[in-house]
């Protein structure tokens, strides 16, 4: 669907891209992850035909974004949710965005309630949060029912429900065969509603690939009315543990495994849980963290 083959980007003789290549297929959604300053936005307006490249290509079912006569319906694209008419509602404003792409107007209310902004449709932009800025820019990219999404930091100014809401809408998508491109420089954002990770920093692709492959190795949570027992068991199993609050420990293993060991050692269980896997750290590690 989408093949980025080794872009490249210099302004004022720095490589703000650095030969960048990734390749996405259908039903799949995909986060570009990389702080601020990364390279993120230059290569998705690079993608889209917004800013040219110094080198190398990148094209969306075989062609250049810009060389298909009607490139909105190839896919579907927020870059800068603050470019719109504040004095405009929320309806306006995607009605106008219809009639130019010559869609039918019955289409604006079908987005809407997509995104969940069909109460807010009446308001004027200018009154709207960042949240629902960005909720109807991506509306829009949804207005020609695209068969991929290009979307720049989507989640950012989100509030929880509306990082839920988002990330359902984008995983329904995906699973109906789209193609989903999306940027953010929060890991925590789009660990729950991406498949891939392509991650950027300083202009380079540091990695690149399942989500679930930059995971560490699997930790488990348990807080027992007997840590001292417990802790005994571990340390006779050869389990790496370290103290987590009073009666908490954070074993390096699974749950089913801590699960039977705790049994076997007799201690009574009062949590159990698979710990957050942290990919902040990687990303940072891997990122350098910054420009
Ligand atoms: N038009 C431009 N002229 C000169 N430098 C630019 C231009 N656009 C971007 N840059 C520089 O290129 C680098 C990458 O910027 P880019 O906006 O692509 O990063 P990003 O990963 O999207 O970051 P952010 O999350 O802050 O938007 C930055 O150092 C930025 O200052």
């Amino acid at each position: 669907m989408l093949h980025v083959q080794e872009l490249v980007k210099v302004y004022g003789g720095r490589r703000v891209v650095d030969t960048v290549s990734f390749a996405l297929q259908p039903g799949t959604v995909t986060a570009f992850l990389g702080p601020n300053g990364a390279g993120k936005s230059t290569t998705l307006r690079m993608i889209c035909g917004l800013t040219a490249p110094t080198s190398g290509s990148a094209t969306i079912a075989g062609r250049r974004y810009g060389q298909w006569s009607n490139p909105a319906h190839v896919a579907g694209v927020l870059l800068d949710a603050s470019a719109v008419h504040p004095g405009r509602t929320g309806r306006h404003h995607l009605r106008n965005a219809a009639k130019l792409m010559r869609l039918p107007v019955a289409r604006v209310d079908q987005v809407l309630a997509e995104v969940g902004l069909t109460d807010a449709a009446n308001r004027r932009i200018g009154k709207y949060s960042l949240g629902m800025r960005q909720r109807l820019g991506i509306a829009q990219a949804l207005l020609t029912a695209p068969p991929m999404l290009i979307l720049d930091e989507p989640i950012n100014g989100l509030d929880p429900d509306g990082i839920r809401a988002t990330r359902q809408l984008l995983r329904g998508y995906a699973a109906r065969g789209g193609t989903v491109l999306l940027s953010s420089h929060v890991l925590s954002e789009v660990d729950q509603t991406a498949d891939r990770v392509v991650m950027i920093g300083h202009g380079r692709v540091v990695a690149d690939g399942p989500l679930q492959s930059f995971a560490g190795p699997a930790r488990t949570l348990i807080r027992t009315t007997d840590p001292v027992r417990l802790g005994t068991a571990l340390h006779q199993a050869r389990l790496e543990a370290r103290p987590d609050g009073p009666d908490g420990m954070s074993v390096a293993a699974p749950l089913r495994q801590v699960s039977d060991l705790a049994f076997g050692a007799r201690v009574q269980v009062l949590e159990l849980r698979e710990e957050q896997q942290n990919l902040e750290e990687l990303f940072f590690r891997l990122t350098g963290g910054g420009r």
